[in-house]
């Protein structure tokens, strides 16, 4: 038996000397890809593309996400190894947005926290931050407004999206519920997890609702105080030193927010895109229908339609619209063309590897 586990621990030490020897060699490949490369060392439709590989080869026993996770950090380090970015996220640390950041970027990569959505704009327009990441929708509470109004804006472009389940987590410095006397979090968690704190929290009526900047600051404020909890993820725990009291908290299981990468370049087809534009058109009878039949005579699929007030005239509105295919596509290319014909204002927000 003992000697069954050495011969075992055995042969995990010779993979894992060719693991080391073959993770390294793919990182000196990358530093020459780096090198004969002109432009951004991040190539969204590139990392798409071996993710999608990965998925087709991989038959266990490690599931798709493990693959996906442990892919993202060797190639996070190979990229830092040719040279090491910054990406711009809506902070503090401890942020769902920062858990997006990781997700897409891995660890080897200067997350930068930022106050605010425009914050974020403006570290990558001003070119203090290579990327930005934010939100842009939630599966149960809709568009991110601020994230619509400045893309409308903004000279940079879409270069990938991701999305990210929202588990809410309960903390507080110990674990004794009946200590509680004030929770803390944003109003978009407490409404999340509205039925839970009603079920669980029997004595809820002595204990006061206190909204926060973001989750991560209400953990910050729970960390001051014993007497406190805060419903954030389970990253802000651990960032400000906080007790677990229950998980997964959200009423709807499925609760998830979609994020965008905006950055200055454009990305190149991975072969499964998607194109963002916005679009605005007369206001009068048939004319959104109007502005949107070229994409049925391309046989282009439209998968968002969200419309925003324009905030140049009353009662104007832009159409924030997603559709299938990359901008180089010809069929594309030529329903893109038509649109831009149509329509009073037309701007495209990039063309990017679906999520
Ligand atoms: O193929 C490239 O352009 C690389 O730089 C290599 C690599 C990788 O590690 O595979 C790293 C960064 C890019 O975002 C894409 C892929």
């Amino acid at each position: 038996m003992i000697e069954d586990l050495k011969h075992l621990r055995n042969k995990i030490d010779a993979i894992d000397d060719e693991l080391l020897e073959l993770i390294n060699t793919r990182a000196q490949l990358a530093q020459e890809v780096g090198r004969q490369k002109s432009g951004a060392v991040y190539r969204p439709e590139r990392e798409s593309q071996i993710f999608t590989r990965l998925q087709q080869h991989n038959h266990g026993p490690l599931s798709q996400i493990q693959i996906q996770q442990l892919f993202t950090e060797i190639i996070s380090a190979c990229r830092a190894l040719e040279d090491p970015f910054t990406v711009a996220y809506l902070g503090p640390e401890g942020t769902f947005s920062e858990e997006a950041v990781n997700k897409r970027f891995g660890k080897a990569v200067n997350a930068l926290p930022s106050r605010s959505i425009d914050e974020v704009f403006r570290q990558v327009e001003s070119g203090t931050a290579n990327f930005g990441v934010i939100p842009v929708e939630n599966s149960t509470e809709g568009a991110v407004g601020r994230t619509m109004d400045l893309l409308l804006q903004t000279p940079l472009l879409i270069c990938g999206e991701l999305e990210l389940a929202i588990h809410q987590c309960l903390m507080a410095k110990q674990v004794d519920l009946s200590k509680i006397r004030k929770i803390y979090s944003h109003p978009q968690s407490f409404a999340q997890c509205h039925s839970w704190l009603i079920e669980n929290l029997h004595h809820l009526q002595g204990i006061e609702c206190i909204n926060a900047a973001s989750n991560a600051d209400a953990a910050r404020l729970a960390a001051n105080d014993e007497h406190a909890a805060a419903i954030a993820s389970k990253k802000a725990a651990e960032v400000f030193g906080l007790m677990l009291c229950a998980c997964n908290i959200q009423d709807n299981s499925n609760n998830t927010t979609r994020f965008l990468i905006i950055g200055s370049q454009a990305v190149a087809p991975s072969g499964r895109d998607k194109t963002s534009l916005v679009m605005a058109t007369s206001n009068r009878p048939g004319a959104v229908h109007e502005l949107l039949a070229p994409l049925a005579r391309h046989q282009v699929s439209m998968t968002r339609l969200e419309s925003r007030p324009s905030r140049a005239n009353l009662w104007d509105y832009v159409f924030f619209v997603d559709i299938e295919g990359h901008q180089q596509d010809e069929n594309v290319a030529l329903a893109l063309q038509s649109l831009r014909h149509n329509a009073t204002f037309f701007k495209l927000l990039g063309s990017y590897p679906l999520a």
